[in-house]
């Protein structure tokens, strides 16, 4: 049978540019629907917008702080508006230089605007107000990504909510915000707010923040923003939420006590659901739970020549996974290559400042599992560079077989943490171990220079005394028998 196309990737965004461009390379004639514009998330409501917001924050901490070297700048303070302005310019730019379609047309795809849906296991329908085509495709690639999962509170649906679409759109401060969820979203965007003077509350239904990272350094950072004047509501239930004079309150409980708090306004940030609902997939017999579209390692859903790939399957919700699985989808689809989602070395970072990231497995993972390892930590007050950037708040914690230093894991807090952890990342995919790492040179002063002493905390913890005194004897050695106390940090 004779498709109109060879490739046809639904859904515009990190996975569905990615899978476009990797199909037009492959010389296959391709097609890209995407209802809205392309960019997807990541570059209208999700990474680009939140990280520069966050920039913008930093700027402001900084020129409080400016006074310890000697800048007397008073109370100068950023204007909110013109930092929103600043951030939808960022936006703009991204999506002109990256995402728009000029640029995936030059490369011969077809870019269509319109929402699609399936009409059967080759053939999908494209709506656009009025208008429907409907193309065919020998193999399809489902990248519509997620939206903000908005709990069934009562009295939300009559207050004006916001979530991650809508909240870049802000154009005067809100003197208080309140936020529902501490987890990527929540925690950096409380930090940008506090930071650059909106009265922040954080409030969560777990006892602690950031339940995928490590529990001791998502303490560490949950100390920073206490300090920095976030206010947490932890273990707590939001049971009603409703408007007063302006105000949005919240009725809640915390261990059996009920509690109300109030903020201008509020953030809704409780995790994503996938946008599938549109898509017809029972027509192509395409299977799905409410955590997404089901597919294996290899991105392949349970239709053989229809893959998926991104936030609507449900797994890993990070731009990189994105381009990662549509890299996966296209190349199975397209030249039979079997590759598999590498799972266990995917790396993620929260951008708060300090930032918290991590690669491989949890140390909870690694617990609950059995496996047995050594924890290895190096405390950035011993890393010159932090010293010199009065940064010295953080630390490295890595995960590693004892004898012969393979990384299992690693998780840092600290100034560019997410710069980091990709050395652990290119470390643990090449079975570069900590010994190796500790042999490889790094410059002074760097912070790389901290991976490469904690990765000497290997060497650290290897020396036993028998060794020692057998090199005492071999070579007649006579000093004193050095402190061999494993936790010392070398
Ligand atoms: C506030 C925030 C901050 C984030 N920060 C980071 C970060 O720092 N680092 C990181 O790695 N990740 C971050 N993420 C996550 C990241 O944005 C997502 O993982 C990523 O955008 C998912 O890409 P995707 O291609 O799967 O989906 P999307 O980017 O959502 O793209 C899906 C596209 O499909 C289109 N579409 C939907 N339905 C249809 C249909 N029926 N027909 C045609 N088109 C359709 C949509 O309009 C959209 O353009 C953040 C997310 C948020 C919300
Ligand atoms: N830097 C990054 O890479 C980055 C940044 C932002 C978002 N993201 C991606 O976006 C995804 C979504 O982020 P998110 O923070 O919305 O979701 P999340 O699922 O990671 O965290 C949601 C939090 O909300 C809490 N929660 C849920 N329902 C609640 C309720 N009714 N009352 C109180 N608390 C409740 C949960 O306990 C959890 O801590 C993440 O999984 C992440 O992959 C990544």
């Amino acid at each position: 049978m004779k498709y109109d196309y060879d490739l046809a990737v639904i859904g515009g965004g990190a996975a569905g540019l990615t899978a476009a461009g990797i199909g037009a390379n492959f010389g296959a004639r391709t097609i890209m629907v995407e209802s809205d514009q392309l960019g997807g998330d990541c570059t209208w409501y999700g990474c680009v917008p939140s990280k520069t917001l966050l920039h913008a924050a930093k700027i402001a901490e900084t020129m409080k702080q400016a006074k310890q070297f000697g800048a007397d700048i008073g109370d100068a303070s950023l204007d909110f508006s013109r930092v929103m302005q600043h951030i939808r310019n960022v936006r703009q730019k991204v999506y002109q230089e990256a995402d728009h379609p000029d640029h995936f047309r030059e490369m011969n795809i077809d870019v269509e605007f319109g929402k699609a849906s399936f009409v059967d296991k080759h053939t999908i329908e494209i709506t656009e107000s009025e208008s429907r085509q409907t193309i065919s495709s020998r193999y399809l690639i489902i990248a519509t990504g997620s939206r903000a999962r908005v709990p069934s509170i009562p009295g939300l649906d009559n207050v004006p909510y916001l979530t991650n679409e809508t909240l870049f759109e802000l154009e005067n401060q809100p003197s208080s915000l309140a936020i529902i969820g501490g987890g990527p979203i929540g925690i950096e965007m409380a930090q940008a707010f506090q930071r650059l003077g909106t009265d922040v509350t954080v409030i969560d239904r777990l006892p602690h923040i950031l339940d995928n990272d490590n529990k001791e350094l998502a303490g560490m950072l949950q100390d920073r923003l206490q300090r920095e004047g976030v206010d947490f509501k932890l273990s707590a239930s939001v049971n009603e939420v409703v408007q007063e004079n302006g105000q949005i309150i919240i009725q809640g409980e915390r261990e059996g006590k009920s509690e109300q708090w109030s903020a201008d306004k509020l953030l809704v940030a409780t995790g994503r659901v996938p946008n599938n609902e549109q898509l017809n997939l029972d027509a192509a017999g395409i299977d799905y739970t409410k955590h997404g579209i089901t597919i294996d390692d290899r991105c392949r859903t349970s239709v053989q020549h229809i893959y998926a790939a991104g936030d609507v399957t449900g797994r890993f919700q990070f731009t990189h996974m994105s381009e990662h699985m549509a890299k996966i989808s296209a190349t199975n689809a397209l030249l039979k290559i079997p590759l598999k989602i590498d799972s266990r070395h995917v790396p993620w970072s929260t951008y708060t400042a300090p930032e918290l990231a991590h690669v491989g497995a949890t140390e909870k993972s690694l617990i609950e599992e059995g496996t047995s390892y050594e924890e290895y930590r190096f405390p950035y007050d011993k890393i010159d560079r932090a010293v010199t950037d009065n940064e010295t708040e953080g630390l490295i914690k890595l995960f590693a077989k004892k004898r012969t230093g393979r990384i299992l894991g690693a998780s840092i807090f600290g100034v560019h943490a997410a710069e980091l952890i990709s050395e652990y990342a290119l470390a643990m995919k090449n079975g570069v171990t900590l010994r190796k790492m500790a042999d490889t040179i790094h410059p002074y002063p760097s912070y790389s220079l901290g991976a490469r002493r904690a990765a000497d905390q290997w060497y650290v913890k290897s020396q036993s005394e028998w060794l020692t005194k057998l090199i005492q004897k071999i070579f007649r050695y006579r000093g004193k028998l050095p402190d061999l106390d494993e936790d010392r940090i070398m």
